[in-house]
């Protein structure tokens, strides 16, 4: 039953606790979003305000014949800059990126009650959880998506935790995508003249988990978001998005880090997204730029997205890698353990790029 009162706690219930998330609320009939969704006036996307990102897809097939050069520099170009850039022929066949986007449809359109079963707390595994917005207990506005995330332990344990609908697209996925993630870190690191062991690379990528988004249609898209502007915590994100759009990343400025233009990230057939996380920010001591991006919903159709995070393992210490501090003459971060990392982000509502202030050091003269 969707909330009788238009009392926010009603709401926040029937939404959040009990597991229906947005589409149930969008599914009991809507004319409006409910005032929990509407964001602060700054928050809000106004879809006038940015242009598309005219940047061409990396041809990543090109690594392999005598364009190589070429085409490393077009990434590590793109990940100093915008920290995001779309790849074309890369190792996930498309007709796979076409079963991901259905099965998350045909999840997110099972009944509320099938989906509730993997409510933290209560999923039979630890590592799927099925929610809503990001850290809704910490948030004055709630973000218009609902997601279930899978973090991959072994084949076995995805094929009995996750999710029918998902399980073989999503943990097929995972795994190509993560020789894509090694790859592009290995190209990344490799610039930054480090020579990283295999045991090293493995432990900065050492965990890895998919999820689906599910953004439902809003009455008000100009008065919700998606996803707030944030960045992402980890290495490397490789994100599945479909035709709909919505998807900007912000530009930044080299002394103003809070006025930086919106730029879209356009839908491209086939293709698959890329961005930098804090982790290869961190590691880099702020050459590569981990990219503050927002998602924004529409009014006719849901969209879906499917990302893959790949992260440190949770023991890790993560820093500016020595070599590179040498060369800059300074640490722009301090070490942290990278659990320490993870609890400082999932305990707070995204808000851009606040995440790399828990490792910041000066950060008065840092963007
Ligand atoms: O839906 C999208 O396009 C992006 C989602 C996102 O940024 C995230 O899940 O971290
Ligand atoms: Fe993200």
């Amino acid at each position: 039953m969707a909330p009788s009162s238009n009392s926010s706690n009603s709401l926040y219930e029937f939404v959040v606790r009990d597991g229906n998330g947005v589409k149930g609320l969008v599914d009991s009939g809507l004319s409006e979003v409910p005032e929990r969704y509407i964001q602060p006036p700054e928050e809000q996307i106004n879809k006038l305000e940015s242009s598309p990102c005219d940047m061409q897809p990396i041809d990543l097939s090109k690594l392999n014949g005598p364009e190589h050069d070429k085409v490393v520099d077009e990434i590590v170009g793109a990940a100093e800059t915008l920290g995001f850039f779309q790849v074309v022929n890369h190792v996930v066949p498309v007709e796979l990126l076409e079963s991901l986007k259905e099965a998350a449809h045909t999840f997110f359109n099972l009944p509320p009650g099938k989906k509730a079963v993997y409510r933290a707390g209560v999923s039979p595994s630890p590592k799927v959880k099925y929610g809503t917005s990001f850290v809704p207990e910490k948030e004055k506005a709630l973000e218009w998506k609902d997601y279930i995330s899978m973090v991959y332990i072994c084949d076995e344990d995805a094929l009995q935790y996750w999710p029918n609908q998902c399980k073989e697209a999503a943990l097929e996925y995972l795994k190509l995508s993560s020789k894509l993630v090694k790859q592009l870190v290995e190209i990344l690191v490799g610039k930054l003249g480090v020579e990283l062991d295999d045991s090293k690379i493995e432990s900065l990528l050492g965990m890895k988990m998919v999820n689906m988004n599910y953004y439902p249609e809003c009455p008000n898209p100009e008065l919700t978001v998606g996803v707030g502007r944030h960045s992402d915590m980890g290495t490397i994100t490789v994100l599945l998005q479909d035709g709909i759009g919505g998807l900007y990343v912000k530009v930044e400025e080299d002394n103003d880090a809070e006025n930086g233009e919106w730029l879209e990230i356009p839908p491209i057939p086939g293709a698959l997204v890329i961005n930098i996380g804090d982790t290869l920010q961190i590691l880099s001591n702020g050459k590569y730029k981990s990219a503050e991006h927002r998602v924004r919903t529409t009014s006719t159709q849901s969209r879906v997205s499917v990302p893959v995070f790949t992260v440190p393992l949770a023991s890790e210490r993560i820093g500016p890698l020595p070599e590179v501090v040498k060369k800059d003459g300074l640490a722009r971060y301090k070490e942290v353990v990278w659990q320490d990392y993870m609890n400082n982000f999932f305990g707070n509502a995204h808000a851009g790029k606040k995440s790399l202030d828990f490792v910041k050091i000066n950060s008065a003269k840092l963007e």
